[in-house]
């Protein structure tokens, strides 16, 4: 989350008269995250998220990510359920943004997983994969090919120096990778974006999985190739083996994977690191220093390809 659409106490208060929240005492701006604005809201009932969603989040997609967190958090799934607004509605409007108010959970991310919390999200992915099952709305993935060939037009324009060698380097890949969902592989409603910082945890287990503006339907293996080189590699993005079998066997504890989608990984896995970087280096390229965000560095996850590449080598 980031601030991107500055919103006022006042702003907020005409906002949340239209929900049954109560008398709201605090407001305070979330810096962490890179999409979407979000707030920490304490009300007289509580501690809530208010999010205005931004450019990549398109309203059209809301009732598709909304939908699935209320979804699995009505069948036990640990994430938040958003919440309704006295007409029965999620989404309002707030300083000319789509805004939700959506349920706070407890909780923190951890910066250094240990394998046994490796393994603690990967099966909670696999679970999410599962509990998904039944949900109607589809969601085509919005940062998919077709989106990385646009990402990679936008950033030729804008790519100077290290920008420029690092767009060189992903369009040799994307030359190389060719059409990698093209397999028919098991799927359905995915995360999409299952990274350390939106899988809280307490008590050593995983008290929710946060953000879902990514979801959309695609393939389960593809959602854990996305993990797996989130989870999977440290701070350079150098592999860390251990961290990578434990997350995936995590993983397989809940939902043990196909022959064909074992073998899909690498390429997978190799598409994840290529579509990360893209949005990454689209962001750095583009970065407004006027907004609370702080863009995130895309070599070390294009540095991911080589990884994956040795393993489908291998
Ligand atoms: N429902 C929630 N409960 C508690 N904390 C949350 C919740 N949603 C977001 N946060 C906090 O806000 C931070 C950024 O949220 P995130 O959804 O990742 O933003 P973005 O939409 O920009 O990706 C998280 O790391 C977490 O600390
Ligand atoms: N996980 C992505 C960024 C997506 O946004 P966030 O708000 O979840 O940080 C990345 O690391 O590039």
């Amino acid at each position: 989350m980031a601030v991107f659409t500055p919103v006022s106490i006042d702003e907020a208060k005409g906002f949340l008269a239209g929900y049954d929240l109560g008398e709201v005492v605090e407001l305070t701006p979330i810096a962490e995250g890179v999409e979407n604005t979000n707030y920490r809201l304490e009300t007289a009932n509580g501690r809530f998220v208010l999010t205005l969603f931004e450019g990549r989040t398109d309203e059209a997609s809301l009732p598709f990510c909304l939908g699935l967190t209320a979804h699995l958090a009505a069948r036990g799934f640990p994430c938040p359920t958003p919440i309704e607004d006295r007409a029965g509605a999620w989404l309002g409007r707030l300083n000319g943004r789509a805004a939700a108010v959506i349920e706070w959970k407890t909780g923190a991310w951890l910066r250094h997983p240990s394998e046994a919390d490796q393994a603690a999200a990967g099966a909670v992915l696999a679970r999410l994969h599962q509990t998904a099952a039944g949900f109607e709305i589809q969601r085509e993935n919005p940062v998919g090919p077709a989106m990385w060939r646009r990402l990679a037009d936008r950033c030729a324009a804008g790519a100077s120096g290290e920008d420029r060698v690092l767009l060189d380097q992903v369009e040799a890949a994307l030359a190389r990778l060719g059409d990698v969902f093209g397999a028919d592989l098991p799927g359905g409603p995915i995360h999409a974006d299952y990274f350390p910082d939106n899988i809280l945890f307490e008590g050593g287990q995983v008290s929710a999985v946060i953000d879902f503006y990514f979801g959309c339907n695609g393939a389960f293996a593809y959602d854990l190739a996305i993990a797996l080189s989130a989870w999977g590699f440290d701070a350079e993005g150098r592999a860390m083996p251990g961290a990578i079998a434990a997350f995936q066997r995590g993983y397989e504890s809940v939902r043990p994977l196909s022959d064909a989608e074992r073998a899909a990984l690498p390429r997978l896995g190799e598409a994840a690191a290529l579509r990360f970087t893209l949005t990454r280096l689209h962001d750095r390229i583009f970065h407004d220093p006027s907004k609370l965000v702080t863009p995130k560095d895309p070599a070390v996850f294009l540095r991911r390809l080589e990884h994956w590449r040795a393993v489908e080598t291998a």
